[in-house]
């Protein structure tokens, strides 16, 4: 079907407005000779704006390799990863660090919060370091959804696990960056403290617009995702939009001589 030039001229710029980040026939590959490994092997995929995408997939298959090519936290073998419309393989590594710093947000398993720092100090802290001054209105915004506005006084030691992963979380959020990269957020939260950050971070990407992707193991933290991924050998095998977490289950790929 053709489209009259003004509908594709709005289509396209529909369609690159609605990415925060993507991966064209992106390959990662470490070492050489005997040791080559292709981390990643072509993969193309958008992660659109406001929108919550889990990576899933066995050990090795590539998950933290996507996720830090498309952070530019590791350089790629050949492809393009960007954020929004920037290239990075085209940016020197200082105006890579200025774009992780002002368009990327990062949630890591340990939360990597400063003891000596509050709460608030450590929300702001990045954007203290950048020279920027959060917009009052929105960090009031962020820290109400997180739920703590009476602990930002407390240093970590005096917060809960899941305590210091919601300031973890607001502290990504804080810049309004372009896009935020989980690793395994909840990985060291018991269940209820895990369900209540993944409620957080779903509540950002509805009410807040935030782009969320998330790497996890677990099926039911992917079930809070509109969207899982899931890698293998370093490519795209599957996908699932709105999963419940049996969806995710049962499309996850079983050792040889396991059956369904
Ligand atoms: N710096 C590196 N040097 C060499 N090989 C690497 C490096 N980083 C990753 N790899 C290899 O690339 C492949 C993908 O690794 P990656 O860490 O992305 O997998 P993953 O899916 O995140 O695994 P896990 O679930 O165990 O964290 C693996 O075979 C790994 O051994």
């Amino acid at each position: 079907m053709s489209h009259p030039a003004a509908y594709r001229a709005s289509h396209t710029a529909y369609a690159t407005a609605t990415a925060a980040a993507s991966a064209t026939h992106l390959s990662k590959v470490y070492g050489q000779g005997e040791t080559r490994v292709v981390a990643l092997d072509s993969v193309s995929v958008t992660f659109r704006k406001a929108e919550f995408t889990a990576i899933m997939g066995p050990s090795g298959s590539g998950k933290s390799t996507l996720m830090h090519c498309m952070a530019g936290l590791d350089s790629v073998s050949s492809g393009s990863a960007r954020i929004g419309d920037v290239e990075l393989s085209a940016l020197k590594d200082k105006h890579l660090t200025q774009l992780r710093r002002d368009k990327v947000g990062f949630i890591f398993q340990a939360f990597n919060l400063l003891p000596t720092l509050n709460a608030a100090e450590n929300i702001t802290l990045p954007m203290d370091i950048a020279g920027t001054k959060p917009d009052p209105d929105w960090l009031r915004h962020v820290i109400d959804t997180v739920g703590l506005s009476g602990r930002m006084s407390h240093r970590p030691a005096q917060l809960s696990g899941g305590q210091q992963q919601r300031v973890a979380c607001a502290r990504a959020l804080a810049s309004r960056p372009e896009i935020v990269f989980a690793d395994e957020p909840t990985g060291n939260l018991d269940s209820r403290s895990g369900a209540e950050i993944l409620s957080f971070l779903r509540d950002s990407v509805r009410e807040l617009g935030q782009t969320i992707v998330m790497v996890t193991h677990d099926p039911v933290a992917a079930s809070y995702a509109d969207r899982v991924i899931y890698l293998a050998d370093g490519r795209i095998v599957d996908e699932l939009l709105r999963p419940t977490a049996e969806d995710v289950l049962d499309r996850m790929p079983r050792p040889a001589g396991h059956p369904r």
